[in-house]
C-alpha cells in the first residue's frame, strides 16, 4: 500500500490557503503546457474555506474546467447538490469564468445520468490536472461506499467508464461518482481531511487491506501518484 505524503496545518484556515497556492499553481503549470486545465472537486462540508481561498486565485479561470469527483442524484437546486455548493463558494469572484461540467442532468435515471456525464468529460481531456478527494468517517472516498456491491465495478483498474452511478447503506440518494481510474490517473492527486478522527480513520485504512471493508484503500493500492495528504486538527 503507497502511503500518503502529509501535509499538516495548525489550523483549517492555515490549510485552506496552502492547499489554495498549491491548486492554483498546478492549474496555471497545465494552462501553460497545455493550454487547458481540468479540476474534479469533491463536494461534502471540508472543502467550503478551501473552495472561497480557490476563488479569488488569479489564474486565467477561463481556461480551466471544473468537474465533480462525486454528486448526489439531486438536482442543482437541491441544498444536498454538489454543484450548489461550487457554484456558490468556487465558481465566484475571479473563478466565475471556469467552465463546469455536472455530473448531475435531467437524465431520468443515475445509470443514463452517468453515461451523459461520461461523454461530457471524455472531451474535456485526457486526464484531469488535480483531484481533490475528501473522505468520511466509514472511510469512503467519491461515492466509493463500503459494502456496495458496485464496488468492484467503481474501483476497478481496468473500469473504461469515468463516471458511474453508486449507492451507499444509509445513504439519503443514489451518486454518481468519478471511477478508480480516472481520480488515479489525475496529475496531482489531494486527499483533504480535517479532524482528529478523520486522521484514525485514514491510519486505520492505511493499517489495512479489504477495499470492500474501506473503499479509500483502493487508491493507494492503485498506480496513482503519491496521495498528498491535507489535515488540519
Ligand atoms: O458528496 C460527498 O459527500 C463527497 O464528495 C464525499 O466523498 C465527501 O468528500 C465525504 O463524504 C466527506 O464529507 P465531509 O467533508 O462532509 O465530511
Amino acid at each position: 500500500m503507497n502511503q500518503p505524503e502529509p501535509h499538516e496545518f495548525e489550523d483549517r484556515e492555515a490549510l485552506a490557503q496552502a492547499l489554495s497556492n498549491r491548486i492554483a499553481t498546478a492549474l496555471s503549470d497545465a494552462i501553460e503546457l497545455r493550454g487547458r486545465a481540468l479540476l474534479a472537486v469533491s463536494g461534502g462540508s471540508t472543502p467550503r474555506e478551501l473552495f472561497k481561498a480557490l476563488s479569488v486565485e488569479e489564474i486565467d479561470w477561463s481556461k480551466v474546467t471544473v468537474t465533480l469527483v462525486d454528486e448526489r442524484f439531486v438536482p442543482p437546486s437541491h441544498d444536498r447538490s454538489n454543484h450548489r455548493l461550487v457554484a456558490a463558494c468556487l465558481l465566484q469572484n475571479a473563478a466565475a469564468p471556469a467552465h463546469f461540467i455536472p455530473l448531475y442532468n435531467n437524465a431520468e435515471t443515475p445509470v443514463e445520468a452517468a453515461r451523459q456525464a461520461s461523454r461530457q468529460l471524455e472531451q474535456a481531456g485526457d486526464a484531469i490536472d488535480v483531484a481533490i478527494l475528501g473522505m468520511g468517517a466509514d472511510g469512503h472516498t467519491a461515492s466509493w461506499f463500503p459494502g456496495n456491491e458496485g464496488l468492484p465495478e467503481l474501483t476497478s483498474p481496468t473500469q473504461e467508464k469515468p463516471v458511474m452511478a453508486a449507492e451507499g447503506t444509509g445513504v439519503p440518494e443514489p451518486r454518481l461518482t468519478l471511477t478508480l481510474p480516472r481520480i488515479a490517473g489525475a496529475r496531482l492527486l489531494v486527499l483533504h481531511i480535517e479532524g482528529a478522527d478523520k486522521k484514525e480513520t485514514l491510519d486505520q485504512a492505511l493499517a489495512g487491506e479489504a477495499v470492500e471493508e474501506m473503499p479509500i484503500r483502493a487508491i493507494f493500492n492503485s498506480d496513482a501518484p503519491s496521495v498528498q495528504l491535507y489535515w488540519a486538527p
